[in-house]
Formats: C-alpha cells, sequence, structure tokens
C-alpha cells in the first residue's frame, strides 16, 4: 500500500469580519494510492476546506500550518507548468473561460512558479464566484516544503457540488472538456475533440458526437455533473476529489453519478475522495470513512468498522440520526455498479 498524501497536523484558520475560524485543528491523516475514502462530518465540520487543502484551491488569507504532501512523483507532461487556473473544469471564473476560448493561450497567464519548480499561485481573483463559506477569492496556497506539488487538472481533478458553476454556460461542452486535454496532455483540437467525445461516452451522456455541440443549459442537472467529471477526469488524474458532488441532485440522479464514480475511478485506478456530509451515501462509495467534527478528525476506519462498530460518540450519533430516516442497512447497496 503506496501512500499518495500525507497530510500531517494540518490547521487551517479563516478570518471573517476580523474573528478567525479554526475551520481545521491538527488533522492528519494519509491517503493510500488508489483507494476510496470518504471524509464525512456536518456542515461547517471542515470537509471542504480539507478537500480544497489536498487541492491547492484555500483562500489566500487562510492561515495554514501543517503539510500536504505529495508522496508520488507527479506527472510529466508537456504542459505541467500551467497553473491551475487555466483549467475550464474548476476555474469557476467564466470570463477567463471565454477568454482561452478566444485564443489568449495559457501563458497570456502570470505563471506563478516558486524557484523550486512549484506552481504555487494562480492569478488572484481567478478563483473568485467559487465561493463557499464566503469566499471572494481563492487562491491556491503552497502547503508544506515538497518538491512534489500535484497539478489541479493534471494531477487532481475536482468535481464540486454545483456544476453550472464550474461549466461556461456560453461554450460547447466538447469544447470544455478538449480544452483540459489540450492544456495538460499537449494534444491538438481533432485529437482534444475526439478524446472529449470518447469522455462523453464515458460518462454515458447519450448520442456524445451530437453532445459535443450542446450549451450546458441544455443538459439536466445530472447530465451537468457528467460533463464536469468528464471535465475532471480528463487529463487522467491520479486523484479524484468529489465534493458533495451529488448533494444537488434528486435521489435517484445521485446514486446514478455515485455509480458512475465508482466505475470510472476503478476504470482509470484512481484515488478517491469523496467529501459527504451524508455517511450512508459515503459507505456506498468508499473503502475507508473519515469522520470530522468541527475541524477535528474524530475517526477513521474501514467503512464496515465505522458503520458496524463506530468507535466515537459522535460518528454513533450520525448514524443514529440517518437510521432514523432511512433503515435501510447502509451497506446494503454497497455492490451497486454503474
Ligand atoms: N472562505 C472562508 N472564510 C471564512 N470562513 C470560512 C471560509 N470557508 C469556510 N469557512 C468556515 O470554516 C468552517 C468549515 O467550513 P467548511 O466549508 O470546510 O465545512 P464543510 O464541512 O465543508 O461544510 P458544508 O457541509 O456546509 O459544506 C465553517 O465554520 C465555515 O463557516
Ligand atoms: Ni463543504
Amino acid at each position: 500500500m503506496t501512500a499518495l498524501l500525507s497530510i500531517r497536523d494540518l490547521s487551517v484558520r479563516y478570518r471573517r469580519d476580523g474573528v478567525e475560524v479554526a475551520a481545521l485543528k491538527g488533522v492528519s491523516l494519509e491517503i493510500t494510492a488508489g483507494e476510496r475514502l470518504a471524509i464525512i462530518g456536518e456542515s461547517g465540520s471542515g470537509k471542504s476546506t480539507l478537500a480544497l487543502a489536498v487541492a491547492g484551491l484555500l483562500v489566500g488569507s487562510a492561515k495554514i500550518d501543517g503539510t500536504v504532501e505529495w508522496k508520488i512523483p507527479k506527472s510529466q507532461t508537456p504542459h505541467s507548468f500551467a497553473p491551475p487556473s487555466v483549467l475550464p473544469d474548476i476555474s469557476p471564473t467564466r470570463g477567463e473561460i471565454s477568454s482561452l476560448a478566444a485564443g489568449s493561450p495559457p501563458a497570456t497567464l502570470e505563471v506563478a512558479e516558486s524557484g523550486d519548480g512549484r506552481a504555487i499561485s494562480p492569478l488572484e481573483g481567478e478563483m473568485s464566484g467559487r465561493t463557499e463559506g464566503g469566499a471572494t477569492e481563492r487562491r491556491s496556497s503552497a502547503i508544506g516544503k515538497t518538491q512534489q506539488q500535484p497539478l489541479l487538472g493534471r494531477d487532481i481533478g475536482f468535481v464540486f457540488q454545483d456544476p453550472s458553476s464550474s461549466l461556461d454556460p456560453v461554450m460547447p461542452i466538447g469544447k470544455q472538456i478538449a480544452e483540459v486535454t489540450r492544456t495538460h496532455l499537449g494534444l491538438t483540437w481533432r485529437e482534444a475533440y475526439a478524446k472529449a467525445q470518447t469522455l462523453l461516452d464515458r460518462v454515458r451522456l447519450p448520442n456524445p458526437e451530437a453532445a459535443l455541440h450542446a450549451y450546458p443549459h441544455q443538459l439536466s442537472g445530472g447530465q451537468k455533473q457528467r460533463v464536469a467529471i468528464a471535465a475532471a477526469i480528463a487529463a487522467a488524474p491520479r486523484l479524484l476529489i468529489a465534493d458533495e458532488a451529488t448533494s444537488a441532485l434528486d435521489t435517484i440522479v445521485q446514486a446514478e453519478i455515485v455509480a458512475l464514480i465508482r466505475r470510472l475511478v476503478a476504470e482509470d485506478g484512481m484515488t478517491l475522495l469523496f467529501i459527504s456530509h451524508d455517511i450512508a451515501l459515503a459507505a456506498t462509495l468508499a473503502e475507508r470513512i473519515a469522520v470530522l467534527r468541527r475541524g477535528e478528525l474524530v475517526e477513521i476506519g474501514e467503512t464496515r468498522q465505522i458503520i458496524d462498530a463506530p468507535r466515537h460518540a459522535y460518528t454513533r450519533a450520525l448514524l443514529d440520526a440517518h437510521l432514523g430516516l432511512d433503515a435501510a442497512p447502509l451497506l446494503a447497496r454497497q455492490g451497486a455498479s454503474a
């Protein structure tokens, strides 16, 4: 079992209206290459903060202590110097995507690269608009002193709760996906479109060839999330982070997207970090579950152990709350496939 990522004593504090909020308090955990790990906890427990820290997407004003260390060599590609900000799949600033579409090459963006070769910071304001918890800007923060900072979009795919915020409303979806592989894999447009069509087929969008030319508004919420997932995995990242990726969808579509994620992760051998407030949903997908409470990691273990024999009273309370609503055995759906 090789570690993909090692998080050591990670603390994150935000400042809002002069008040400090401790979002994470000394969290340590290891993510094993190829595993499906869920992070659960109630609203405000720090789940997204952890996901953003791993992806290097925390707001610049956040105070960070501890380290997030990428343990295996990052992918080498012709474009691996590109900053996360050029990624249509995660960049929320729509104008940015449009300007790329209009032909301004990524090189015109200020690629912030530290002396030791780490990409440390996309353009400030680049991430504005993608707000959770009141952030007005988001830029990546270098955490730790490793030479192996992963590249968002290339090494890490990120799927957010609301696909509309990660898709450009005025660009055909095929082009949005093609941009990712052009940027990160150095494909020609022709190759990139062919790959985009394959990806739309892989995420089971009906009629992928025609769908290349569709705009986001022509798709349902579930279909949009399929497109966002296609963009997130386009450059074959090692780690896929899904932050409440199914929370905005109705139960049936939610189950379909969970099944889709499960299949894609298995097919590509990706490592999955699945963020959810829903312990039952997490149990259907994850091999291990980590429980956050008020910024602290209270428990981490194999899914079955967490469900059958939780060690912490808080985990038990989460389970009880869920069982009160839904008596179906939590693990009954674990074998479901896409
Ligand atoms: N950019 C920010 N500025 C100030 N405070 C923030 C910011 N982002 C998050 N917080 C605060 O940090 C804490 C943890 O937030 P976080 O979004 O990580 O929790 P979460 O578990 O993802 O919650 P949810 O389930 O609601 O998404 C909360 O108290 C939140 O209000
Ligand atoms: Ni969150």
